[in-house]
């Protein structure tokens, strides 16, 4: 089976190139590939798939010709990976296909079709505009941190930390307890701090986050998309630009009247062949 490896900020991908959607992708197989001892090592697997060829985006084949199949590194599926995305048009940039300059290249996804804008190092993602909708809680080391839920195609939970509390500090080699009766599928839970002021934007914050279905990771595009969100709300803002940094790197969000962009880089950086039969099951 041939694979590309990809990351955008550290947030890194197992992709497949499956045009005709005949690959047996299992959850077994998504897992095995995202083992990083006995696998490829990867956050997720984006499988590159045409729409028309794959149930759950044929409803979008006249919008869109090619469907991000994203799988989290624990073969679950989710709606949603805004660094998925790029990091998709970036392979299939390489590959020749590539949007028109003004539109863009239209991707589907389980949330529906977004569309994607190649820049000379960045690429940015209409995501559409995240829908802060609750409040809750999770909690981590004995904290109760008060949060945002906020859908951004998946769901998450925003939480600001308490001044007192150290942000590159908190231990998030376990999960997050969150309210499962508002997140009945489990939530992404992103830990924010502010930052300094970052030139050319209006805001900045930290941002950590530990991933439904793949754990702590180093960057979370959705997860940076619900943070610049609640980051404009809480200071009054509708619009803005917000820096978001993560462990891996910086995105930039920039959410105006109708929609939210989310830019960053996005790099392929192998290609090779695994031996299914050597994975582990
Ligand atoms: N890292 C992604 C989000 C991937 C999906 C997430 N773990 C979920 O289950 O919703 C991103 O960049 O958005």
């Amino acid at each position: 089976m041939q694979f590309t490896k990809g990351h955008g900020t550290g947030n890194d991908f197992v992709i497949l190139d499956d045009p005709e959607g005949r690959l047996r992708l299992t959850p077994e197989l998504a897992a095995a590939l995202c083992d990083r001892r006995r696998g490829i090592g990867g956050d997720g697997v984006l499988r590159v798939v045409r729409a028309a060829n794959h149930p759950a985006a044929a409803r979008y084949a006249d919008r869109a010709e090619w469907f991000m199949d994203y799988w989290n590194s624990d073969g679950s599926l989710a709606e949603m990976c805004g660094n998925g995305v790029r990091v998709f048009t970036r392979y299939l940039s390489s590959i020749g296909v590539t949007g028109s300059p003004d539109t863009g290249l239209p991707v589907a996804t389980r949330a529906g079709v977004v569309r994607a804008l190649v820049g000379p190092d960045e690429i940015a993602v209409d995501m559409g505009r995240p829908r802060v909708y609750d409040t809750s809680t999770a909690t981590l080391d004995g904290l109760v941190l008060p949060g945002a839920a906020v859908d951004c195609g998946n769901p998450h939970l925003v939480c600001a930390l308490p001044p007192d509390v150290d942000l590159a500090a908190l231990d998030l080699t376990r999960a997050p307890g969150f309210d499962r009766a508002l997140f009945p599928a489990g939530v992404n839970v992103e830990f924010v701090t502010p930052g300094e002021p970052v030139a050319g934007t209006d805001l900045h914050t930290l941002m950590r986050v530990y991933e439904r279905g793949s754990a702590e990771t180093l960057s979370c595009g959705s997860g940076a998309c619900a943070v610049g969100a609640v980051a404009l709300r809480d200071a009054g803002l509708d619009t803005g630009v917000v820096a978001v940094d993560v462990p891996g790197g910086r995105l930039t969000v920039t959410i105006d009247e109708s929609t939210c962009w989310l830019a960053g880089p996005a790099v392929l950086v192998a290609h090779g062949e695994v031996d299914e039969d050597a994975l582990p099951r």
